[in-house]
């Protein structure tokens, strides 16, 4: 049943009237006064009726402590106040006479006394009914215990605004009725929360167990950023008490990623986790200040493809992240340490006071769970401190050694003159010796600690190319002669030109973890990667050996793997050698596109040399993409024109153009700020998304990126039938529409599957 028509509408009307007034007294009165509270309440319910039929709530709100709550519990009951709960639970507990009615919300409301729940929190345990739970035997666990019962009525409710209108029973047969609702609605150009439409696979992800790392290969559009973001929620609120937000982190892939899904963290109340990219984290790890040449490596291997030095790019970039420079610095790291092995025993003038053996014995067995430089440091303590026991005894054996001298010297012989003078001499001898030993004292530590010299992270990265036939040796047969020659030709190459490769991080990351550390403060709880199919091995190693955990959640589509030759192409290897105790979890259903968007996007999928499972769409049919012969100049900016001012008509809000390149874009956006009378935005690697212009965007930048309606382009630069990367690229822009896809080139060959 649904619709205003239901029995049930006025009631839960006035329900929803008195819990708004109720938030707003509660809000109120944690503002200003707690003693106010009895005034605010008669002020807000001066309809008597309500007044008594509320007693029982207002008995909860007597006790003070009711009203103790943080600035960011207050934050997030005001923003709940528009829409204080979106469903609602009858459950008969086993045991029990009497039903329990539950509003699940975003933020619960209760008496922290008695614990009566007004709005229970989305991500509670009992929550998990509306969720998973048929309508029937029900059974939910929460602190290792399960309750069973029966639940009667699972109801939502669309609120508006505050302004309830409509209110639907469901069971499993109507669930996506809403979920329909949703995602026939215009995209906003940012990303959104989705807590009243999770679905039963998602929901297991977001709740799969938070001590272990979790793995989601999931389709374009499958919802891999907002589960990954609902993770984190959930993480923060089963946590609240142990983490605080900051300590978590979200890798994005690119700061224009990060605006776009800025709208949907204060609403989960995640805002206040770190969001970061790769290359920023790691630059502040090692706190170097690097010029890194960025996707200019994807672009030159876009515009020259099948080029001899384009093969010889990538190959470079696999390599470095690859497992074999996991063995190659292992091993580099193993003679830095070794460099670092005294040959001397440390002496204090003549005194022996600390072995050799000792000291290496410290420093790789006692102090191995520390980076090289620590262990130097913790040893000079040692040193210090062994000498500062033994100082006072140094001393004290040279003045007895003099004394007992000239004490001896004072009986010894017959002549006084002679006496005087051996004993004058002792004197002086004493006197001389005792310098010495204290200069010693004080020079002995810092002339021994010379002999380890510190050197900076990037002096240690350089020295890494300097010498092929190390690099060779160290790689243990993974590198011909030849290769090593070329990799350390490359990279002195970039060296001459102060310049680094983002492929450099990893292996910058993995040398600072061993040599010097990173900060506690850069270190995190809980790591949620998105677009995780773009890292390499070694990225994901190093980030786990610099963050100190294991616990990250890796959310990636491999078939939009552009970045393949240096990322991944498949979760094996880093399930097996890096997170061994992830759980691997694949969604193959689509939300963002329409069944013929993605029927036809499944096509490129067939293309490409893997074997993709095809990408399911949850059933929401709308037009079939279109190809349009695309006009030169001011003509075809006209003809782009004429087709936004009819998507608009149609209600279409967010319209991007995506070209291949970035090339092809500047000149999109070149012929756009010549003839067009509307504005648009290139966005770059920096943007920030504009809300209501038309965006021209290059597809790999696209990615992770949804529209209601988006144009390819195809001005100079086509797509590729022979390039696995092309296909690719055109793949994830023909997954960014929620609604509508147009192709615009000369011809349709220049499209691939067209
Ligand atoms: N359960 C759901 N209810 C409503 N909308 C949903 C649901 N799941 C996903 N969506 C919507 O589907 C769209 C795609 O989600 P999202 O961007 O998280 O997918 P993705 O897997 O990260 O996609 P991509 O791989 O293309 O980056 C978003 O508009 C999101 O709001």
């Amino acid at each position: 049943m649904s619709s205003q028509q239901h029995p049930d509408f006025e009631q839960e009307k006035q329900h929803l009237g008195f819990t708004k007034k109720y938030i707003d007294v509660v809000i109120k009165t944690a503002e200003t006064s707690k003693d106010q509270f009895q005034e605010n309440m008669k002020e807000s319910f001066n309809d008597v009726d309500w007044l008594e039929s509320s007693m029982s709530y207002l008995s909860l709100l007597t006790n003070a402590r009711f009203f103790e709550m943080s600035r960011d519990e207050l934050k997030h009951l005001k923003i709940a106040r528009k829409k204080p709960y979106f469903a609602r639970l009858d459950l008969l507990r086993d045991g029990t006479k009497e039903k329990e009615v539950l509003y699940i919300g975003k933020t619960s409301l209760y008496s922290r006394e008695n614990q009566e729940q007004l709005i229970v929190d989305w991500r509670s345990p009992i929550a998990n009914l509306y969720y998973e739970g048929r309508l029937g035997d029900v059974h939910y666990e929460s602190n290792d215990e399960t309750y069973n019962g029966y639940l009667s009525l699972k109801r939502q409710f669309m609120i508006e605004d505050g302004r309830l209108d409509e209110i639907r029973d469901i069971d499993l047969t109507t669930t996506d009725e809403l979920l329909q609702e949703s995602l026939a609605k215009s995209s906003s150009n940012r990303l959104t929360e989705i807590i009243s439409t999770i679905q039963e696979e998602q929901n297991k992800i977001i709740r799969a167990d938070l001590n272990r790392p979790i793995i989601v290969q999931g389709a374009a559009g499958s919802g891999k950023t907002t589960i990954a973001l609902h993770r984190i929620s959930y993480f923060i609120y089963q946590y609240k008490e142990n983490f605080a937000p900051e300590q978590l982190m979200i890798l994005a892939p690119s700061r224009l990623f990060i605006d776009y899904i800025s709208e949907a963290l204060p609403e989960l109340g995640v805002e206040k986790v770190r969001q970061t990219t790769f290359q920023d984290y790691v630059l502040t790890a090692i706190n170097e200040k690097l010029s890194i040449i960025n996707d200019n490596k994807l672009i030159h291997l876009l515009e020259n493809p099948n080029h001899k030095e384009s093969n010889q790019l990538a190959w470079v970039s696999s390599i470095k992240g690859s497992p074999v420079f996991q063995q190659i610095l292992t091993k580099y790291i193993a003679t830095i340490y070794e460099s670092f092995y005294p040959t001397e025993d440390f002496t204090v003038d003549k005194f022996r006071l600390f072995s050799k053996k000792k000291f290496i014995q410290l420093f790789k067995d006692d102090y191995n769970y520390l980076p090289l430089y620590r262990r130097l440091e913790k040893l000079k303590a040692v040193l210090q401190n062994d000498l500062a026991k033994k100082k006072q005894n140094m001393i004290k054996k040279i003045e007895t050694y003099y004394d007992d001298r000239i004490e001896r010297a004072l009986y010894r012989g017959n002549d006084p003159e002679k006496r005087r003078q051996y004993v004058s001499d002792a004197l002086d001898k004493k006197t001389l010796r005792l310098a010495e030993i204290k200069k010693a004292i004080r020079t002995a530590l810092p002339t021994y600690m010379r002999q380890f010299p510190k050197k900076s992270l990037v002096y240690y990265y350089l020295q890494l190319f300097s010498d092929p036939t190390q690099l060779i040796h160290w790689s243990e047969g993974h590198l011909s002669e030849k290769e090593g020659n070329i990799l350390c030709q490359y990279q002195q190459q970039l060296f001459r030109k102060k310049q680094f490769e983002r492929e450099d991080l990893a292996l910058m990351l993995f040398l600072q973890v061993h040599l010097f550390g990173i900060p506690k403060e850069l270190k995190a709880k809980n790591i949620v990667i998105d677009e995780a199919q773009d890292y390499s091995y070694m990225e994901l190693l190093s980030l786990k050996k610099a963050l100190d955990t294991d616990m990250f959640t890796l959310v990636g589509d491999l078939a939009q793997g552009i970045h393949s030759y240096r990322g991944l192409t498949s979760w094996n290897n880093v399930i097996t050698n890096i997170f061994p105790r992830a759980t691997y979890t694949e969604l193959q259903k689509s939300y963002r596109t329409t069944v013929e968007i993605m029927e036809k996007a499944n096509e490129l999928l067939r293309l490409l040399p893997y074997s993709f499972p095809e990408v399911v769409p949850v059933v929401r049919h709308g037009e079939s993409p279109t190809f349009i012969k695309r006009r030169n100049g001011k003509d075809f900016v006209r003809q782009i024109e004429t087709q936004v001012a009819f998507l608009k008509k149609e209600s279409y809000k967010t319209i991007a153009v995506i070209g291949k390149t970035m090339k092809d874009c500047r000149l999109l956006a070149h012929l756009f700020n010549e003839f067009s009378v509307e504005p648009v935005k290139l966005l770059e690697e920096q943007e920030k998304i504009p809300k209501d212009t038309m965006v021209i965007v290059p597809s790999f930048l696209a990615k992770g990126l949804e529209f209601d309606a988006v144009m390819i382009v195809c001005l100079e630069e086509a797509f590729s039938r022979e390039s696995e990367l092309d296909i690719k690229l055109l793949y994830v822009a023909m997954t960014r529409p929620l609604h509508r896809l147009f192709f615009y080139g000369e011809r349709k060959e220049d499209f691939i599957i067209l």
